[in-house]
């Protein structure tokens, strides 16, 4: 073993000693020809080949290297032992990094490939207008030569995805509003933004856990259908309503979306909004990956349901003038002059104008589900329509759990048989719930006790009220809104089918 480190001491000593030679004999010009040739050997029988990707592509940053270093961060963060944390600007997460000629091992398509983190001092420059930064930083990519053809170019685009994918992530969610009415700001844009940091997930929703995972899966299915919706022609978007008595989550349902998806929201005020021209301009300026909402629509504005207002029977075509998309139908004046008209709202969901641009996702939501056009329930517009309603068990349990922090085995069971055998008829929101359980956050058994007292008065009070169904025979709160649905939904059927193929409605409704 002594012998090996001896040989091994002499080799690089006479190494450095041939090195300071050459340096110190032979002219630089020769000195670079010698390495280049020295460099086309060695790389002509080496099995790899390489890929500098510097930083700074002649005075403009390489995007590249920016993907690359995000693209490393989601993987060394695990596998590396040294290195660079760093926070971007507008984002509450930290991001890894390789460190100073660090290196990691990746794989791509059961090819692995070798990636290095080179950073050299960069000679003293001469006087320069953009003074480059002192060090030269770069990863240095080292491919078999025979995987290069195989996944060279696939491997990068993954990479720009994968940086996209990670960046957005990162950053934190905008709130964008029109609040300033139609006026533009300096840069032309409509919208104002503002940091979104609304903590509702998925995780602390209180509702039927079925229910939710539903729609998770109906979120995640299209954030990655877009081979889908190229393959079936279909613009790529989607819409849900939510609807239900006030304080029953739809607006943390909204936040919950954005957060799970990683998406913006553009919160947009109808009433601010005076014309057509000016909900396409909104919707045109709007970015993908985004959730467009509009909350409370019924009293957005007069969207009421033709039927209704005409008050005759004679139903009337959703290919009537005033609706058909693009049409001409003249909106009627509203009170702070607002001209948009019901067409004009239905092509901005699922018209021409919704196409221009894709990967979002339109969002309403109101109290009065029956007060709303037929038309805009129509699936291709509110492909889901979404009840949140009333607190019921599964959903009490979670609040237990968001709020004391109680699993079900910490409450006494007959205290949890009785919420459970009390709580359908107290028809409470998760919004009382929730301040009934916050108010005595410090004395848990008190909050549960209070609670119960609660849901129980509540209870006796709506039969007493002959609210719910048995004692009067009516329909209780949720099946009135269940029976207002389904006649909107038929009479858009019976319309369709006069004038289209059956739309399959039943399998939109995300229902308790
Ligand atoms: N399903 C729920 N899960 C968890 N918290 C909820 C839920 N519903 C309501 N809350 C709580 O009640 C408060 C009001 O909820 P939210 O604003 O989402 O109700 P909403 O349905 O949008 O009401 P409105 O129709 O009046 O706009 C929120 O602070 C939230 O914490
Ligand atoms: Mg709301």
């Amino acid at each position: 073993m002594k012998e090996y480190w001896t040989s091994l001491a002499s080799l690089l000593g006479v190494l450095a000693f041939c090195q300071s030679l050459i340096q110190s004999i032979f002219p630089p010009e020769l000195r670079f020809a010698f390495l280049k040739f020295f460099n086309r050997i060695f790389h002509l029988f080496s099995s790899y080949c390489y890929f500098d990707i510097t930083e700074i592509d002649g005075v403009n940053t390489n995007e590249l290297y920016n993907a690359v270093q995000l693209y490393l961060s989601s993987s060394v963060s695990i596998a590396g032992n040294r290195l660079s944390l760093t926070r971007a600007v507008n984002s509450s997460s930290i991001t890894f990094g390789l460190s100073n000629n660090d290196s990691i091992v990746d794989t791509f398509d059961n090819v692995t490939v070798l990636w290095e983190h080179v950073v050299t001092q960069r000679q003293t420059q001469t006087f320069a207008w953009r003074p480059l930064p002192e060090e030269k930083r770069g990863f240095t990519l080292r491919i078999k030569k025979r995987d290069k053809a195989l996944i060279l170019t696939s491997y990068l685009d993954y990479i720009m995805e994968r940086a996209s994918e990670i960046r957005r992530k990162n950053q934190d969610r905008l709130l964008y509003t029109n609040s300033r009415g139609g006026s533009l700001d300096s840069r032309g844009h409509p919208w104002e933004s503002v940091p979104f940091k609304h903590p509702s997930t998925f995780e602390t929703l209180a509702m039927d856990p079925i229910k939710k995972q539903k729609i998770m899966d109906d979120l995640k299915d299209f954030a990655e259908g877009q081979m889908f919706y190229q393959k079936t022609g279909r613009a790529w978007k989607r819409g849900y309503l939510l609807y239900g008595p006030p304080g029953t989550g739809k607006s943390s349902m909204i936040a919950a979306m954005a957060n799970h998806l990683g998406y913006d929201i553009y919160d947009l005020e109808l009433t601010e909004v005076h014309s057509n021209s000016e909900l396409r301009k909104l919707l045109m300026k709007t970015s993908s990956k985004s959730i467009i909402v509009i909350e409370d629509i019924d009293c957005s504005i007069n969207l009421t349901n033709r039927k209704k207002s005409s008050g005759s029977n004679a139903t009337r075509s959703y290919y009537d003038l005033e609706t058909r998309p693009g049409g001409t139908g003249s909106g009627e004046e509203s009170g702070n002059g607002n001209t948009i008209t019901l067409s004009g709202l239905l092509n901005f969901t699922d018209g021409l104008w919704s196409c221009c641009g894709s990967e979002r996702i339109f969002v309403f939501t109101t109290n009065h589900i029956e007060k709303l056009d037929p038309a805009l329930l129509r699936s291709g517009r509110m492909d889901m329509h979404i009840h949140m309603s009333y607190c019921d068990f599964p959903s009490l349990k979670i609040l237990l759990r968001n709020y004391l922090g109680y699993e079900e085995e910490d409450v006494e069971e007959d205290v949890l048989k009785e919420m459970e055998r009390v709580v359908e008829k107290a028809e409470m929101t998760p919004a009382d719930v929730s301040e009934a359980l916050i108010k005595n956050r410090r004395d848990k058994e008190r909050a549960v006790r209070e609670l119960l007292e609660d849901l129980k008065s509540r209870g006796e009070g709506n039969v007493k009220d002959g609210k719910l169904r048995g004692q009067s025979g009516n329909l209780t709160e949720l099946e009135i809104v269940e029976e207002e649905e389904k006649r909107a939904i038929d009479s858009q059927n019976e319309e369709d089918d006069s004038d289209e193929e059956e739309i399959e409605v039943e399998d939109n409704i995300c229902k308790d």
